[in-house]
């Protein structure tokens, strides 16, 4: 691993930079209405794991874009390695060592690990891919970096924490030194993301340097040796993990005291409104539930256990096998989205991007989607000057972050987005929602305010069902919690039943309940 040497004369070689890997110096960057980054200075330390943070369009993603090569910087200089860069593209950044895992990864389902490892920078042997080399390079590359997964396996059949691993192991295999991870936890489990951290703390160990943008406290705080604070563009804070504190952080992040994993009291329940007796679907096996008025029904259970399949067939968007769904006593098995979300029910899906929002459509036509059979409209349809004010409403309560509810929805930054559903779907007011991953990508002070919302919505006299895969968020929501397991209910407890321990055994397939029970 050696750093690209300066030229005999020495042109370009910043002084000073020893043992730093990366550095950033009065990096700008201007969008139409937006200082995206201001005068922002970053040191990463070689070796080290280096938290980025900072609210939603604090501007964490555009600085990295600037130093991928993706975003040129109004001003600023870029320096690896001790050496002034100039990015025309990420193929530069990548020449220079640095790679980056994006939140969406860049693999080919339909090829092997070690095709996509090697892909666009194949051993070849007279000429033509050496797929054998391919595949020793992979099982080395595996072994040296504690990052197992069959080089012979279909990416497509892999999961997201294995995913992942093939991207980082395409970085290693074209000589990446540092990584760059968006977000990289938001869509595993929480025994991938602890496998993820072990592995970047030994690529840190051998020399390499990870950044990693996050909003997550706990895995800074657990896997990160030094974190950076973004606030509207500008740096705010720089900490030294060991010497910091969750509470510490929040304040930098915020600006003010945020109260983390708050438990809310639980509400007062009325009728069921949404009942559900035998439901089947492809992967969700007879599930029976009810969600009363003034209610919240939190379900829990690690990814790929039916949760979001069985949102998916309530929403009508997913082709029920058996069983039979009452919203409000009328007999919903049979219809259509549409005809559900007439009936009452609103939805915020997982995926925001490819089912909740339209990207090329502004902020208040985005907001305003869905709402022509609401107050909003006039005879079915939406006057200007109503879609602007309801946008400013929504805009205000759930402080989206954007220059003009007229930009495109494209221009939001994730976190921003997903506020933006909440918000639209908790503006139609409907007895039953259903929400799933409510602040994936959400900042911490927004998560506050979704949570206080959900909560708000619920006092209203609503029903709410939660899918969400942060534990604390189920036990700070849920007056009651579901475990799915294997396309199964396997556990129901109360709220004062559901402590962390409880949950984490029945989402591993040990329903303790009864034992919870015994020993009360
Ligand atoms: N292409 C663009 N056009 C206009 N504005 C943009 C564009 N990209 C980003 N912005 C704005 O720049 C600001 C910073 O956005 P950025 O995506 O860097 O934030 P972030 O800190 O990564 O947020 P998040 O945590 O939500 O991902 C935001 O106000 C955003 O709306």
């Amino acid at each position: 691993m050696t750093p690209p040497r300066a030229d005999a004369e020495g042109a370009g070689v910043v002084e000073g930079s020893d043992g730093v890997a990366v550095e950033l110096r009065g990096i700008t960057k201007r969008f139409p209405g937006t200082l995206a980054n201001d005068a922002v200075d970053l040191t990463v330390r070689r070796g080290e794991i280096h938290a980025l943070m900072g609210e939603n369009g604090a501007g964490k993603s555009t600085l990295m874009s600037v130093l991928y090569g993706m975003e040129r910087a109004d001003a600023g200089s870029v320096i690896i390695d001790g050496r002034e860069v100039a990015f025309a593209s990420p193929s530069d950044a990548m020449a220079a060592g640095l790679g980056m895992v994006h939140q969406s990864f860049k693999l080919f389902d339909s090829l092997s690990v070690a095709e996509n490892v090697v892909y666009a920078a194949e051993p070849r042997r007279f000429g033509l891919v050496d797929l054998a080399a391919a595949r020793r390079r992979v099982r080395e590359l595996a072994e040296e970096h504690g990052l197992s997964v069959d080089p012979d396996a279909r990416v497509g059949d892999l999961p997201v924490g294995l995913r992942q691993r093939v991207e980082i192991l395409k970085l290693l295999h074209r000589g990446a030194r540092t990584l760059i991870l968006d977000e990289p936890t938001a869509v595993l489990t929480p025994a991938e993301a602890d496998a993820l951290f072990a592995v970047l703390k030994s690529l840190a160990a051998e020399g390499r340097t990870v950044i990693l943008v996050t909003h997550k406290l706990r895995e800074v705080l657990e896997g990160s040796d030094r974190v950076t604070v973004l606030r509207d563009g500008r740096v705010v804070a720089r900490l030294v993990t060991a010497e910091t504190s969750a509470d510490q952080i929040a304040a930098a992040i915020t600006g003010r005291a945020v109260e983390l994993d708050r438990i809310h009291a639980p509400g007062t329940a009325g009728e069921p409104v949404l009942e559900v007796a035998g439901l089947s679907t492809d992967a969700v096996r007879d599930v029976h539930l009810s969600v009363r008025a003034g209610e919240i029904v939190g379900i829990a259970g690690v990814a790929g256990n039916g949760q979001s399949e069985l949102v998916q067939a309530l929403a009508g968007l997913r082709a029920t096998t058996a069983g039979r769904v009452t919203l409000r006593g009328g007999d919903i098995t049979h219809a259509s989205a549409t005809e559900r979300r007439a009936k009452g029910l609103a939805y915020v899906p997982e995926d925001r991007h490819a089912v909740g929002t339209a990207p090329a459509a502004s902020v208040a036509d985005n907001l305003a989607m869905g709402h022509h059979r609401t107050s909003l409209s006039s005879r079915g349809l939406l006057p200007p000057a109503a879609v602007r004010a309801h946008a400013k409403r929504l805009v205000e309560r759930f402080g989206i972050k954007t220059s003009s509810p007229e930009v495109p929805a494209s221009a939001l930054s994730g976190g921003n987005l997903q506020k933006l559903l909440i918000g639209r779907e908790l503006a139609h007011d409907a007895p039953v929602l259903l929400v799933e991953q409510p602040t994936r990508g959400v900042d911490i002070g927004a998560i506050q305010t979704i949570h206080d919302q959900l909560i708000a919505y619920r006092d209203a006299g609503h029903a709410v069902l939660l899918v969400s895969a942060e534990l604390s968020e189920i036990r700070g929501l849920a007056d009651r919690v579901l475990v799915m397991y294997e396309g199964r209910v396997a556990a129901s407890y109360t709220k004062d039943e559901a402590d962390e321990r409880t949950l984490g055994l029945a989402m591993a397939g040990g329903d303790t309940r009864t034992q919870v029970k015994a020993a009360d």
